[in-house]
């Protein structure tokens, strides 16, 4: 799948800004940003749900959103609302999808019998949908999302309303499609999930402002983070702050978590910057994580908008 300069607007609102974007299949590609940021925007404009304003797509070899039908049984889309029938059985709703989408009676039986099975639901499949837990409402939704075994998933915050553990489960389903060769598009506002995804996209304001593995986004940033142990969190928390070479301080129990503009800021200046307080603290180098990864990506978008205003 591949974008080139995709765009959306809403009136002057530029919602997503000439984004590209590759894809390689079977893989799980992941979608972060902020609220707002532009990625059911994307989303929707790569399965033809929504013409861009301008830009470039190809989704399996098709053009969107020229070819849009022809796309429709190839895709799964499921969104953070799972779309289901609350009145309807959960085989019910299965059974209503796998009609929808052309199986015949025969094929749609063998393969909801497979997916209640696979999902765990085929103790309840009599129950009304209405009446799940929200992971058992996931499961369903992804298993309707799936019943005619899609080439390509788009999930857009499939886990925001569940549990931990459903959460985890979910993402275990995520990947035994992928390694059947499901290629799968999933945007989140969980890191955990996001250091999960072989790649990832971060989109900040309508713009594409990061993407790689998560390896690669965290390299990047070596030589900047660091761990800060202070005799008074707060107080050291608003001196670091105010160093210019620091962009952001974050507070973790008694910890600081400190990320540096650039390599200039090293341990040394900081702890310089905390002389002449009465704090005493321990500066120590960590390892970058994806947070931090975030955190650069979406100030620095930030940074930009304020020179330009
Ligand atoms: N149909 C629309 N008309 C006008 N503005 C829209 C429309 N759809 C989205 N927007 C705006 O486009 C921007 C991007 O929205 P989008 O839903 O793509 O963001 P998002 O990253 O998916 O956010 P969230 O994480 O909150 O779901 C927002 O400012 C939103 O208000």
């Amino acid at each position: 799948m591949h974008a080139r300069n995709l765009t959306k607007r809403f009136g002057a609102l530029a919602a997503v800004n000439a984004v590209d974007l590759d894809v390689p299949r079977a893989c799980v590609y992941g979608f972060l940003g902020p609220n707002g940021s532009g990625k059911s925007t994307t989303i929707r404009m790569l399965c033809g749900l929504l013409t861009p304003t301008e830009g470039d797509i190809e989704v399996l070899g098709l053009r969107i959103p020229q070819q849009a039908e022809a796309l429709k049984r190839r895709i799964g889309y499921m969104t953070q609302k799972f779309s289901l029938f609350d009145d309807l059985s959960v085989r019910q709703n299965l059974e209503f999808l796998a009609t929808v989408q052309g199986l015949s009676q025969r094929a749609g039986k063998a393969r909801v019998d497979d997916l209640l099975r696979w999902y765990r639901l085929d103790d309840r499949q009599q129950q009304l949908a209405g009446t799940l837990s929200g992971g058992q409402k996931q499961r369903l939704a992804l298993a309707g999302a799936i019943v005619h075994e899609p080439e390509l998933l788009f999930l857009d915050e499939p886990t925001s309303a569940v549990d931990p553990e459903s959460r985890r489960d979910f993402w275990e389903k995520l990947f035994d499609l992928a390694d059947d060769g499901t290629t799968i598009l999933v945007s989140t506002h969980y890191m955990d999930e996001a250091e999960r995804c072989h790649r990832l996209a971060i989109l900040d304001t309508g713009n594409l402002v990061a993407d790689g593995t998560p390896a690669e986004l965290t390299a990047k940033l070596q030589g900047r983070t660091y761990l800060v142990r202070a005799s008074s969190p707060r107080q050291a928390k608003d001196t670091l702050a105010s160093h210019p070479d620091v962009l952001s301080v974050a507070q973790i129990g008694n910890e600081l978590r400190v990320l540096t503009r650039g390599s200039n800021a090293d341990a040394d200046a900081l702890r310089g910057c905390l002389d002449g307080t009465n704090v005493t603290a321990e500066v120590t180098s960590v390892e970058p994580n994806l947070e931090d990864v975030f955190v650069v990506a979406t100030h620095g978008q930030a940074r930009r908008e304020e020179q330009l205003a």
